[in-house]
Formats: C-alpha cells, structure tokens, sequence
C-alpha cells in the first residue's frame, strides 16, 4: 500500500493571466482526512482540480497512489465532489443512484450502502430539485461513494449545512478514513480545523502549515487554528 495518496511537486497552475498555484509541494497521507484550510480565493478549488487531473497545469506534477493525476487507472479509484451539485435535478435521489450505479457498474447493494452513507435513506424517493442545498450535496456525495474510490476529494462539502449535518458527515469522513480511504477535504472554515486528521494551509496560492491541527497551534504557541494562521501569515509561514 501506498502510504503517500497524494504527492504534489513544484506544481504551477496559471488560469488566466493569473498564477494561481505558484510552485508547491506537499503529500498526503493514506488513509487519514486531510484538510485543505485557507481564505476564499486562495486556491483550494484549482488545487483539488490538479490532484484529481481536471486542471491544466503549466509544470510541476501531481500523483496520485502511484500514478499521474488523472491518468486511466485511476478513473475508479478516485471520488471527485465539486461544490456544485452533480446529480440530476428532474431524478429522485434513488434514481440518480441507481442511474450512476448502472454507468459505474455498481449494484444495488451499493445504492442502498451510499444512501445510507450520507443519512438520505429516507429522502431517497424524493426528486433532487425539492432538496435542499445541503440535501443535494449530500446526494453529491453519495454518487462519489458508490466505486468505493481510495481517494475521495471533497471541495467544501459542508457549506450550507446545520452543525448537527457537518458534524455527522465529518462522522462520515473519519469512517470511511478508517476504513482505507484518504479523504481530501477543503474549507475556508477554520472550526473544521480540528476534525482533521492533518492539515494543510493555504494562503495566496501556498501553503503555509502542514501538520497536525494540534502540532501547528503548539509550534504558533497559541490555542486555536485561527490565531495560528494569523500568526503564521504575519510571521512570513512556510514557502
Ligand atoms: N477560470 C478561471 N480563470 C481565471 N482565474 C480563475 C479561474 N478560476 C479561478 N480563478 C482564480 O483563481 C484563484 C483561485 O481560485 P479557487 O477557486 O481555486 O480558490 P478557492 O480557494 O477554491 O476559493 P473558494 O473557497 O471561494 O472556492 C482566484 O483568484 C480565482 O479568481
């Protein structure tokens, strides 16, 4: 088993005429959730796009368990949820499942084990255009769960949702986590901070942390994440 899921090396990403990602390197560990913390705008979404090999990037590289980001073999084995929602509006949720499940290769049992995965069993009958925001993402997500992927790169998948629902799906997250899968998890909220296995932070196309919640507020000398970035961005934090 490959204990690096994630290896990112002097990656450079311009989108536009802007350098996004201007030159870095960092890995992910197996089997642990790993958070992606910094500001809006700092990069966190064109980065989770170059890892799963949606991104063009201009050098640099980016693998994952093994292989080029992107490349065929890895089409199974990693989970992709984008902030928008990928499921058909018109489909109950049971039937966007079903229907992935079909494209996927996944069985019924599968339908049921996702459903149940992100609390929805009970909505499943319901058409995606009556959920709410939360609701729809979790059906997102349920859609990333049915190949049972290795990797599973979640772009701010709790936005929007009550406490009791962030706390629960990162419930989810530690299960699957302990179960195998790595989880890439981003958010520009720093109180998800500390129900991360490690953490890496980002600012301004770097990171600037990249340890574990309670190893980053010790070497800050502070209590909490939040102070910790602040002081790492006034400090001048790791290039
Ligand atoms: N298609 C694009 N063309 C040019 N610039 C872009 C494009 N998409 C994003 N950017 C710029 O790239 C930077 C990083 O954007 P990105 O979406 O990766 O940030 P983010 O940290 O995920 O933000 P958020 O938390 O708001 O989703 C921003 O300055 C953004 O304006």
């Amino acid at each position: 088993m490959v204990n690096r899921a994630v290896e990112v090396d002097t990656l450079v990403v311009v989108r536009g005429s802007k350098t996004v990602l201007p030159g870095l390197s960092f890995t992910v560990p197996a089997g642990q959730v790993t958070g992606l913390l910094g500001p809006s705008g700092c990069g966190k979404s064109t980065l989770m796009r170059a890892v799963v090999g949606v991104q063009r990037v201009r050098s640099g590289s980016v693998t994952v368990l093994g292989e080029p980001a992107g490349s065929r073999q890895l089409r199974d084995r990693v989970g992709y949820v984008t902030q928008a929602a990928s499921v058909y509006d018109d489909l109950s949720i049971t039937e966007n499942l079903r229907f992935f499940a079909r494209v996927l290769g996944a069985g019924e049992d599968d339908v049921r084990r996702c459903l149940d995965a992100v609390d929805l069993a009970d909505h499943g009958d319901q058409v995606v255009d009556n959920l709410s925001g939360g609701q729809r993402s979790r059906a997102s997500l349920a859609v990333a769960l049915l190949k049972q992927p290795d990797v599973l790169v979640l772009d701010e998948p709790t936005v929007g949702l009550d406490p009791v629902l962030r706390r629960d799906l990162w419930a989810l997250f530690h299960r699957l986590a302990a179960a195998g899968t790595t989880v890439l998890v981003s958010s520009h909220v720093m109180d998800e901070a500390e129900r991360c296995d490690r953490l890496l932070l980002m600012r301004e196309g770097r990171i600037i942390a990249d340890d574990t919640p309670s190893a980053i507020c010790e070497q800050a000398g502070v209590a909490d994440i939040e102070a910790a970035f602040l002081q790492l961005v006034e400090g001048g934090g790791r290039r």
